[in-house]
């Protein structure tokens, strides 16, 4: 089956989990259309980790049907999926800290293109690889560190580092969960300008908890709460909505 331009790139349906008597993933379903970031915000608990585990498959499902570009991917395994351009990216962390920035997105890039390196096209493949790995770096604003080894950059600039190495995966779909985590205000602010930079260019499933930065980046967000989608829509329906307040009671974002 293939897709039509305008059909969302990717549709969860019905989707259950259950740890026990803990319902985490209750019956949610939404769609990301192309070029789209939303959002998926909700108190600690509510299974937005778990929900992104689910569409990568590290999860595995009790119920519900996970759709990406026209294919139901439900029974696939992780790699299938991350072949088919499914990209996680964030609290996983496979940063080389003794390698440039450089060397770390052109290892990426070769372990993506992996099929493609021969040991006779050496030098033209190296060259290749660090080009893509360039590129990458700039789209993250990373690229004047790219001589530097990894463990020396800040805690920003690795997030940076860790999403440029997502890129060079040719992802159809990056799923971002909590790229802002543990970032004072202005890495914040340079996280936001990279993900406004990349926005449109690729869809995107953002689990964030810094509202300031979900407001400023969602097209669309959703509110997860004990595991059930609440609310769903642009950033001004969801802050105006009364039970979204009320699950966010006494936080200032929705003062
Ligand atoms: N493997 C597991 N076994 C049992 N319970 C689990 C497991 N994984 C998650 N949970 C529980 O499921 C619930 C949802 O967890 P999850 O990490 O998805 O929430 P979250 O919305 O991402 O939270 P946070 O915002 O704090 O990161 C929590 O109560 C958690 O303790």
């Amino acid at each position: 089956m293939t897709a039509s331009p305008s059909s969302p790139v990717l549709s969860l349906s019905g989707l259950h989990k259950s740890y026990g008597a803990l319902k985490v993933t209750d019956g949610v379903s939404l769609d990301v259309r192309p070029g789209e970031l939303h959002a998926i915000i909700g108190p600690n608990g509510a299974g937005k980790t778990t929900l992104i585990g689910e569409i990568t498959g590290e999860v595995a499902l009790d119920a519900g049907t996970i759709t990406f570009c026209g294919e139901d991917i439900t029974r696939l395994p992780i790699h299938q999926r991350a072949l088919r351009g499914l990209t996680r990216s964030f609290q996983i962390t496979q940063v080389l800290p003794g390698f440039t920035a450089l060397e770390n997105v052109a290892t990426a890039a070769q372990a993506h293109d992996g099929s493609s390196f021969h040991f006779f096209r050496r030098a033209s493949s190296e060259s290749h690889l660090n080009r893509v790995a360039l590129d990458a770096l700039a789209q993250v604003g990373l690229a004047p560190r790219a001589g530097m080894v990894a463990a020396s950059l800040s805690h920003g600039e690795k997030r940076q580092l860790e999403l440029a190495m997502a890129l060079v995966s040719s992802p159809k779909i990056l799923l971002l969960d909590e790229p802002m985590a543990g970032m004072g205000r202005e890495e914040t602010e340079g996280m936001v300008e990279v993900l406004l930079a990349l926005k449109g260019r690729y869809p995107m499933v953002l689990v964030e908890h810094d509202m300031h930065a979900v407001f400023r980046l969602a097209d669309r967000i959703s509110v997860l709460v004990y595991g059930r989608v609440i609310a769903s829509g642009t950033p001004e329906v969801v802050r105006a909505d009364p039970a979204v307040r009320e699950a966010y009671l006494g936080e200032e974002d929705f003062a």
